[in-house]
Order: C-alpha cells, then sequence, then structure tokens
C-alpha cells in the first residue's frame, strides 16, 4: 500500500493504542497459566501471531469484545502438530522458542524474509548451556529453528549486545523447570526496559526472579514455580504514541494523547527527549494525558540504548530541530524489521536532509524537508516515521505503508482524527 502525505496542521485528542509488548507477554504467560483474561489487548499483526503460536502449544485463546479470554496449558505446551510461522514478529520467535523447549517433543519455528535476517546466536548457545537441542540451519542463529524439549536450568551467561529479548524469553521459560537457573549477563543490557516489562508480568501471575538491583546483570530463577496470571489489563503503546507527539512538536500543533500512564517501558522517554528539545510538552500522570503544544526544536544527543524502538521517530524529530541530532548508542537498531540505521539515514536523505551514519549511530542534521516519493521497507516504525516527515514536506508518498499492522493497525485512521493529510494513493 502507498499513502500520500500533504502539509498538515493537526488538533485534538487520542486514545494510544495497547503496548505491543505488554501484549505478548500477557498472552504468552496467560497461555502458560490455568485460566486467564486480557483486557484492552492490542490486536495486530504481531500479536495475532504470539496468539496462533500459544494455540499451537495446545493453549485456547477467544477474542471477546476487547478481551482476550485464555484456556491455558497449566506450563506444560504441546508438542506443535505444524511449523510455527511467527511472520514478522521478533518477539514471538524470540518467546516461542522458549516455550518449545518446555514441551517434549520437537518444535520447527521460521518467519517471513524479515525475521529469517534476524541473529539468535546468543539465545540458542545459552539454551545448549540449559540441555536444550536446538538448531539453526543458518548463520548466527537465523531461523528457521529447530528446537527439541528438555530444558534444565542451570548456572550460565548471555550476551546482552544484541536483544534483549533473548532474556525475556528464558525469564519466562526457566520458572518452569526442575532446577533453578542463575543467568548473568556479558556486556551491556541493550533494551533493558523490555526485560523490566518481563518480570513484572512473571511477577504478576504470581512467580519470583531475583534481580541483582546494583548492577542488573544477574538474574535468579528458582525452578518448579507456577503460572497464575488470572486478570491483566494492558496500558497504552509509549512506542506508538511516540509518531502522534513527535507530529505534534513539528507542525506546531495542539494534541493530547491520552492512556498513557507511568509506565516501565523505555519508550516513555520520548516525554523527556521532546522536552529536551524544547516542545512544548506536559504529562498529567493521574489522567494519563501526555498534551503537546508544539514549541521550537533544538538538536540534541540522545542514548537509545534503552529504547531502540525510538530511532526513527527521534530521526525525523532531528530534522527540523536547529543543529544536528545524534542518536548513539544505537548499533542494536540494526537486528530489527531492517536495518533501521540505514533505512533512516536512505529515506532522509531523499528527503534533502544530510545525515551521518556511523556503526552505533545517525547524526542528522537540522534542514528542510523536501517532498519525496519515500520506501518504508516494510517495517511499521520506519512508515509511521516517514509518514509524519510528510506532514512537514508535504505531497510525499510513503510505500510499503501496510506494515503499520504490526503495531498500530489504525495509524492512518487516528492521524487523519487530528487532522492530517493522508490518503491512500493504492492498496
Ligand atoms: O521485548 C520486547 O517486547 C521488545 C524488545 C526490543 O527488542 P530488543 O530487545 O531486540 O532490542 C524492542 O525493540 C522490540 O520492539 C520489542
Ligand atoms: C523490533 C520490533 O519488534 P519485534 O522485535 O517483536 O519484531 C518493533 O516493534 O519495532
Amino acid at each position: 500500500m502507498k499513502v500520500g502525505v500533504d502539509n498538515s496542521k493537526l488538533h485534538g485528542e487520542l486514545y494510544a493504542p495497547p503496548s505491543k509488548s505488554y501484549t505478548h507477554r500477557a498472552i504468552t504467560i496467560g497461555s502458560l497459566s490455568h485460566q486467564s483474561t486480557i483486557h484492552r489487548p492490542l490486536l495486530s499483526a504481531d500479536t495475532e501471531a504470539t496468539i496462533r503460536a500459544c494455540e499451537m502449544f495446545g493453549a485456547n485463546i477467544e477474542k471477546k469484545n476487547n478481551k482476550l479470554e485464555i484456556n491455558g496449558i497449566d506450563g506444560a505446551p504441546h508438542v506443535p502438530e505444524d511449523v510455527i510461522d511467527v511472520e514478522n514478529s521478533g518477539t514471538t520467535l524470540r518467546f516461542m522458542t522458549a516455550l518449545a523447549t518446555l514441551t517434549d517433543g520437537v518444535t520447527v519455528l521460521t518467519g517471513d524474509r524479515s525475521v529469517r535476517t534476524r541473529p539468535n546466536g546468543p539465545l540458542l548457545e545459552v539454551l545448549q548451556n540449559l540441555g536444550v537441542d536446538v538448531f539453526s540451519t543458518r548463520n548466527n542463529g537465523r531461523a528457521p529453528l529447530v528446537v527439541k524439549g528438555g530444558l534444565k536450568g542451570a548456572i550460565t551467561k548471555i550476551d546482552g549486545s544484541i536483544s534483549s529479548q533473548f532474556v525475556s524469553a528464558l525469564l519466562i521459560a526457566c520458572p518452569l523447570t526442575n532446577n533453578s537457573t542463575t543467568l548473568s549477563i556479558k556486556g551491556e543490557l541493550k533494551s533493558k526496559p523490555y526485560v523490566d516489562i518481563t518480570t513484572e508480568i512473571i511477577e504478576k501471575a504470581g512467580c519470583e526472579i531475583f534481580v541483582d538491583k546494583n548492577h542488573n546483570t544477574k538474574f535468579i530463577i528458582p525452578a518448579k514455580q507456577k503460572y497464575d496470571l488470572k486478570e491483566y489489563t494492558v496500558p497504552g503503546d509509549f512506542s506508538s504514541a511516540s509518531y502522534l507527539l513527535a507530529a505534534a512538536a513539528m507542525t506546531g500543533s495542539k494534541v493530547t494523547v491520552k492512556n498513557l500512564f507511568p509506565s516501565k517501558q523505555g519508550d516513555v522517554k520520548i516525554i523527556d527527549i521532546l522536552e529536551q528539545m524544547g516542545a512544548n510538552i506536559h504529562w498529567d500522570k493521574d489522567k494519563g494525558d501526555v498534551s503537546v503544544n508544539g514549541g521550537d526544536l533544538n538538536g540534541i544527543t540522545v542514548d537509545l540504548g534503552a529504547s531502540p524502538d525510538l530511532f526513527p521517530t527521534i530521526a525525523v524529530l532531528g530534522t527540523v530541530a536547529k543543529g544536528t541530532t545524534v542518536i548513539r548508542n544505537a548499533e542494536h537498531v540494526r537486528y530489527k524489521e531492517t536495518d533501521r540505521i540505514h533505512a533512516m539515514a536512505n529515506e532522509l536523505q531523499k528527503m534533502g536532509i544530510k545525515v551521518k551514519e556511523e556503526k552505533d549511530r545517525l547524526t542528522v542534521n537540522g534542514g528542510n524537508l523536501k517532498k519525496a516519493n519515500v520506501y518504508g521497507w516494510h517495517d511499521h516504525r520506519i512508515v509511521m516515521a516517514l509518514t509524519i516527515a510528510g506532514l512537514i514536506a508535504g505531497d510525499t508518498t510513503v510505500d510499503t505503508a501496510e506494515s503499520v499492522f504490526i503495531s498500530y493497525p489504525n495509524f492512518f485512521e487516528d492521524m487523519r482524527k487530528i487532522g492530517a493529510n493522508i490518503k491512500i494513493v493504492n492498496e
């Protein structure tokens, strides 16, 4: 799908969609419980992939007006009858690999072309240390994966520099084994807040994980625990909200995004970043309202070690900011649906912006965004970020726009509701 975007001034209020990360975890841990109800889940292509996979492991998941009723598998996933296809969802691939280690058979997991480029080497290495036979036919543990059950607790280590999803996956599976596990992190744990989200839901479901609070480099996971999630309500998504808030700041508009209460989500950082850049922004934490009313934006240096998904949003903010914006500590952003550092550098140059791409960072020089026909790289976050750039550039088209279904199916409708000039050029 291609969308056309024109200059727009925005106004009004919107509800942030439900969090993708919390929804994945609630479905997974709800499925490992006896019975659970998930209220206000995100229903998107990625979370549907998790629903389908959990059903293949034996859970029964029914969608009923804005909730999921789960009849779970009590900590004992069945052997799937067919290959699990996670499509575009890295989170699903990593979490379902962990569930596969709890079966007493063999599971094959694969995904779309993008997921099959994503590395899983560190996860496979640790699983082997934990007694699991796991194979990838490709380099650095890329899918397709073949996983044989038999996870045993042990003392082990994992490289934290590629993806926190490996750690989250292990934390979800290890409480269900017969021996306790000690998992130490080698190097900096990137995207750490996502691990905090994982432990939050694990604890909500009645299991214990001990974290070395000073350094966050060691997790002790007692064995023979049971999940019992019961009821869970998914909070709003700060990553999805980042496009709406950034769009309001860039276009000098007044917009309020609701359903944004204080959260463990690392992408809460968008509020501080916008404030530091000079946006007029106010967060009413009790009401869950974040209001932006334009502002003169200045370039800043941002460390995205903990919040990689903000990368495309901040790159676009940098285009309209005075001076340079440096987005650093972002090498792991290269291992997403696409190499997002490269993709954004490429597309922003088409829009007349000077950028400098380096291994772990992007420098964006503020300038005049020019109209262009840009490519969305089949990546939801690239598409949403380029769309908001189009609000300033005008007369811009964004291709592969259907990929917003991955995390924010109503993105274009929501943007139109607040006045964005967006039309579908072709389906
Ligand atoms: O666990 C999660 O829900 C996620 C973790 C992050 O990935 P990495 O840990 O691979 O950086 C993030 O980029 C992704 O969108 C969602
Ligand atoms: C990287 C993302 O998700 P996943 O890793 O689940 O594909 C994302 O949503 O930006």
